[in-house]
């Protein structure tokens, strides 16, 4: 049987982040809506011309998005909350964007066609991490009563947009237990299963209407299939299941796990009816064994066998070995990508300024598609049709493993001399907290902020002119001092508490360290999509990690000489640089995490040493790097704790150590975030109105904490009385000596004038506090 190739989903932002680019003019007005839609429509048409031209035989579409596939899957069930203001009928473009970012005024309105807009102030709907990547979604919502019907034929438009360009796509539809089960509600004891059969008949009409428009294939993605299911969820699974296999005329259902094993939901997965089976044999290639034991004859086994969540080359020889005997065994075969190819930047073809060792170890989503169709022409008509690129791979796979670059020596013998001690604090945390309130002086509710401020066009101009040569160092450096100074000057004028210098010279919290620190490799154009048209590039951890030099202690140091009140010293943490780069895959992540530790506790102790008093170590990925599934989080946790903990405690008692942690679930490990002994933790509460604190408060958390106060994932300006509010809230949680006032995360993403106003009235509502407290 021949064996296929199949995507699961290609990069939406396009090579150069075209789509980004459209986004943001479309957004600042400087753009229309049909300029938008064009751009959006060229990337898909070029997508999809490419991944024929790769030779993929199952090209998806409905991969792509304007802002997110969730919020895609809430517009077609027409799942909306009522603060919309949607009337029913087609979810038009500005209720699609103002779910995702919030609206204000009526700046947005450019229909154009005459109609009065009443003026909007509606906060953007949730956003949160999907499963344990750096991609967000935006959560869906689900009131009282819930209806849905289809309300948007997005899926449907794009099938027949590539047909019409000569490609017979497999769409690609979020499943409807993973959909609901990523959603909320505001009532309490909505039930799921009532969701749910309101829910299915959408989805069967959006079937047969592509059975209609012709579509053989759909891929359903049910990702929850790797987490730990109840059996409720198992019952809704094959409740939804049943139903779509009974309704749907003529299309067969390729059922899409990934991220991890099905372990014991494989039961459950392998009786629901449905036509192929996707596998992440990457995270979990041990399942294979298991899967071919109990599948029936007649499913199609979709094979993940290359990494869509790293950009290491694969090494073909080896999976070849693996594939053989399932090739040989007669069943229907797909290769593919462990997941959607999202997580990947797009073209290792455009980055020329890669070590050329390191480069030759690499693929990013087109390297990948070549792989699967190197190993499929393998499978089907013997090595020798493939023999030079086998030979690439392997020669590839064993210069990595035996390459010099990726060992240090220096590094192997520190971490022989780490001991427990390094990782506590000398005094436990009520008598630090003593001495740090006596070196600092602060007034109840302190206010603060997270660390960057807007990174402007002017900011990224003149970095990109200073990455080209056209800005001199020197005035490339002047430019961010002035920038700093005048930054700094602001936050004192305004009463803020305690400063941070703005974060102007750097390009991205992990990218600026993975830059200075020895064993890591960036690239170019090596995006990937963080949430709408935000992205990253993450670092390529390939070696043993150490610190050449101070990192931030100059800015820091500049910054602090212009004011008395105390500057944050503001660095990234190792789990956080971890989680948010591509990691070697040679040791295990714990080692390479420890490595990274070393690195930054060794700032830490300068910055404490050029006489920083207060030091923020970020760790806004600790959390989304927790594993799928229960049974693995302790082991997650401990190294992780303890890799914070080794950055931390190189300083003495009346430092004071911050963290950030911009993420709103922390029920499950509260216990560990206490275990980082930090003297202060700010975290994200804005969106979801302090719901977390709960978790805090019965935990009894000792330190100090800076609930966010101000979402700046919207440029919605917080008025006093909403913050005033949140504020009010959190004392019914927490001692008020306790509580910092500060917004969700870093302002980088904001514009300054929104930036100015909510920070002004965030002083004015930790005023309205220390007021209400006399
Ligand atoms: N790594 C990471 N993950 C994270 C976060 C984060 O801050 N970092 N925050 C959370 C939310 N996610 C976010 C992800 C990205 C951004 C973000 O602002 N990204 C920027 C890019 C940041 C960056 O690397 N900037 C570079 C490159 C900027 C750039 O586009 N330069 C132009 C040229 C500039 C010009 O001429 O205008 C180019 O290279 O083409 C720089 O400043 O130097 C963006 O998409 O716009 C924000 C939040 C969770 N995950
Ligand atoms: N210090 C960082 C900032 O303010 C923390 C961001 S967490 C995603 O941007
Ligand atoms: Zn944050």
């Amino acid at each position: 049987m021949t064996v296929t190739v199949a995507t699961l989903g290609f990069p939406r932002i396009g090579p150069r982040r075209e789509l980004k680019v459209a986004l943001e003019r479309y957004w600042s007005g400087k753009s229309d809506r049909a300029a938008l839609l064009a751009t959006a429509a060229e990337l898909r048409a070029k997508s999809w011309a490419r991944q024929v031209a790769l030779g993929v035989d199952h090209v998806p579409s409905n991969d792509f998005s304007l802002y997110d596939h969730v919020l895609d899957t809430s517009a077609m069930v027409g799942a909306i909350p009522a603060i919309y203001g949607w009337a029913g009928g087609s979810v038009d473009l500005d209720i699609y964007f103002a779910m995702a970012r919030g609206a204000q005024g009526d700046a947005q309105d450019e229909c154009g066609q005459g109609c009065t807009h009443k003026a909007v102030d509606v906060p953007a709907a949730e956003m949160t991490k999907w499963f344990d990547t750096n991609y967000h979604y935006l959560v869906p919502e689900f009131a009282a009563g819930q209806a849905f019907a289809l309300s948007s034929t997005k899926v449907i438009d794009e099938y027949l947009e590539a047909r019409a360009q000569g490609v017979l796509t497999r769409p690609v539809l979020l499943g409807p237990v993973t959909f609901l089960k990523l959603g909320k509600s505001q009532t309490e004891g909505l039930h799921r299963q009532e969701l749910l059969r309101a829910l299915l008949p959408v989805y069967v009409e959006v079937l047969n209407r592509l059975a209609a428009a012709g579509a053989t294939w759909v891929q359903i993605d049910e990702p929850c299939l790797v987490l730990d299911l109840a059996a409720e969820d198992r019952a809704l699974l094959a409740e939804a299941y049943a139903a779509l296999a009974a309704a749907a005329t003529g299309i067969k259902l390729m059922l899409t796990t990934y991220f991890g094993a099905l372990g014991d939901n494989l039961d459950t997965a392998l009786v629901l009816p449905v036509a192929g089976l996707h596998l992440d044999l990457v995270r979990a290639p041990a399942q294979l064994g298991d899967v071919l034991a109990k599948a029936p004859p007649g499913l199609v086994l979709s094979l993940g066998i290359i990494d869509g969540r790293n950009v290491w080359r694969a090494d073909l020889d080896a999976i070849l070995a693996r594939l053989d005997p399932v090739a040989k065994s007669g069943r229907a075969i797909v290769l593919a990508p462990s997941c959607s190819l999202l997580h990947t930047p797009i073209d290792l073809a455009q980055e020329n300024a890669l070590d050329a060792d390191v480069r030759s170890w690499l693929a990013f989503a087109v390297q990948k598609i070549e792989e699967l169709v190197t190993l499929a022409r393998a499978l089907n008509e013997g090595r020798s049709a493939v023999a030079e690129a086998l030979a690439a791979s392997s020669t590839a796979a064993t210069s990595r493993r035996t390459s010099p670059k990726i060992h240090d020596q220096a590094v192997a013998t520190r971490l022989a001399q780490v001991t427990a001690a390094m990782t506590r604090r000398h005094a436990s945390f009520p008598e630090r907290r003593r001495q740090q309130a006596e070196q600092l002086g602060l007034s109840a509710f302190p206010t603060t902020t997270i660390g960057s401020f807007p990174q402007t066009e002017d900011v990224r101009k003149a970095r990109a002119a200073h990455g080209k040569g056209t800005l001199s160092d020197a005035e490339y450096e002047s430019f961010l001092r002035e920038e700093t100074a005048r930054t700094v000057r602001w936050q004192e004028q305004i009463g803020l508490d305690v400063l941070v210098h703005g974060e102007f010279e750097r390009n991205d919290m992990v990218q600026y360290f993975g830059e200075q620190l020895a064993g890591f490799a960036f690239t170019r154009h090596g995006w990937v999509q963080s949430y709408g048209s935000r992205c990253v590039r993450p670092p390529i951890l390939f070696g043993d990690v150490s610190r050449p030099k101070p990192m931030t202690v100059a800015w820091w140091s500049y910054a602090q000489s212009l004011t008395a009140r105390p500057m944050k010293g503001m660095l990234t943490g190792p789990v956080t640089i971890l989680n948010w780069s591509f990691v070697r895959d040679d040791i295990p992540r714990a080692l390479a995490c420890r490595q990274t530790a070393l690195a930054i506790r060794d700032e830490v102790v300068d910055l404490e040493q050029a006489g920083a008093r207060i030091i923020q170590i970020d760790e806004a990925a600790l959390r989304e790097g927790l594993p799928l599934r229960r049974g693995d989080w302790n082991t997650y946790l401990t190294w992780a704790v303890e890799s914070f903990r080794l950055t931390a405690s190189g300083v003495a008692d009346r430092t004071q150590i911050h963290t950030h942690m911009c993420y709103s679930e922390f029920n499950d490990i509260i216990a560990a975030i206490g275990d980082m002994d930090a003297d202060v933790i700010s975290i994200e509460t804005a969106r979801s109105k302090m719901e977390l604190l709960g978790a805090f408060a019965d935990y009894r958390y000792p330190a100090e904490i800076g609930p966010g106060v101000y979402d700046i994932h919207s440029p919605r300006v917080p008025p006093v009385e909403e913050m005033t509010e949140l504020l009010r809230v959190a004392r019914t949680r927490l001692a008020p000596d306790q509580i910092w006032v500060n917004p969700d995360c870093g302002l980088k993403t904001r514009k300054w004038p929104e930036t100015e106003a909510a920070l002004v009235n965030m002083v004015a509502a930790a005023q309205a506090a220390r007021a209400a407290l006399a």
